[in-house]
């Protein structure tokens, strides 16, 4: 469940919330409870369960979506026929006299609007989904398979890039061709946990992740290896292509100038990274082993250099 998303939405929780006890405070204060043996109990399960199915989407709704003009009107539409099928529910057990009988005949309105809203919103959505549906061809190399994608980061798992290394170690043998992996590691990632907590270590991936999907190319395969390890598959690449387009993430993590919650300070995240080419002459197993070890050296060397300093704090001035 993503807290995240479900706190940058605590105005439209606020609002869920003190729309339903409003309502149903006001219902109670305004109308009598009917008699036991007067109350339709199938109605009561029927209606009940639309209002409780309507609730559920709202909050899959809230703590999915980012906020933002989308999430807004989905909400919008969601909470007017909400607000119906809360009439409705309560209406079976609560009696209203002549003159608040109009708090029960509104009820159709909201769900009327609601669902143009909802309408309208899911246009939105549709130009949303198109725009992300682009970036995520990157991700999608050969197939969907989105059970094997990482949580935090929403790149391939492991296991998929293990999966597509053998494919590729068949490919390159089969058609005398070559592929290049480099991998990526997060210099002293665990002082950044350590100093910020693990949400924003979460985070901080995250972000990396993105960067990564931006400096490559559409062939190119990311994937979140280990902890804050990361592996870029590049079929029918040289090592030095790897390593302009390796140079290029570097870059664009050293400049990502992350903030930390409300704080106004930048952090400057750094990364190692090394490259090899392959021909399909050594197992993924070997291969893998392989870089490990290279990135092992790289580390040591960059901390024998004294240059692995991960965060430099530069206050952001206005
Ligand atoms: N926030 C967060 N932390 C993670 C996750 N997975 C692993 N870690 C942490 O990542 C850290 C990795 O630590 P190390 O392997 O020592 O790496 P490092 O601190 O970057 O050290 P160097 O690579 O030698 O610079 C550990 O603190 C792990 O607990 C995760 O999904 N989220």
């Amino acid at each position: 469940m993503s807290h995240y998303f479900f706190t940058s939405n605590k105005y439209l929780v606020a609002i869920l919330l003190f729309t339903l006890v409003t309502i149903c405070s006001t219902a109670i204060t305004i109308g009598e409870f009917k008699a036991i043996n007067s109350i339709a109990w199938v109605d009561i399960i029927g209606e009940g369960g639309m209002m409780l199915m309507i609730f559920t989407w709202i909050v899959f709704t809230l703590i999915s979506r980012p906020a933002g003009r989308v999430t807004t009107w989905l909400f919008t539409g969601l909470l007017l026929t909400e607000i119906s099928m809360l009439l409705d529910f309560l209406d079976e057990f609560i009696h209203y006299a002549a003159h608040n009988s109009w708090f029960t005949t509104v009820e159709s309105f909201p769900a009327a609007i609601g669902m143009v809203l909802m309408t309208f919103a899911l246009y939105q959505l549709h130009f949303e989904q198109q725009t992300i549906n682009t970036q995520l061809k990157r991700t999608e190399r050969y197939y969907r398979e989105h059970s094997l994608t990482d949580f935090v980061t929403q790149l391939y798992s492991a296991q998929y890039m293990k999966q597509q290394l053998k494919y590729e170690l068949n490919h390159v043998k089969a058609h005398h061709s070559t592929f290049s992996l480099i991998m990526l590691d997060v210099r002293k990632f665990n002082d950044f946990n350590q100093r910020f907590g693990y949400a924003q270590g979460d985070f901080l991936l995250g972000e990396i992740a993105k960067l990564l999907l931006m400096n490559i190319r559409d062939g190119d395969l990311a994937c979140r290896y280990a902890s804050d390890r990361f592996i870029v598959l590049l079929p029918n690449t040289t090592a030095n292509v790897a390593r302009v387009i390796s140079g290029h993430i570097e870059q664009a993590v050293a400049h990502l100038a992350y903030k930390s919650g409300d704080s106004s300070t930048a952090i400057y995240p750094k990364i190692s990274s090394c490259v090899n080419q392959y021909q399909g002459q050594q197992s993924y197993q070997e291969i893998l082993a392989q870089l490990n070890h290279k990135m092992s050296v790289v580390k040591y060397e960059s901390t024998a250099a004294r240059s692995d300093v991960t965060c430099t704090n530069v206050p952001v001035t206005n």
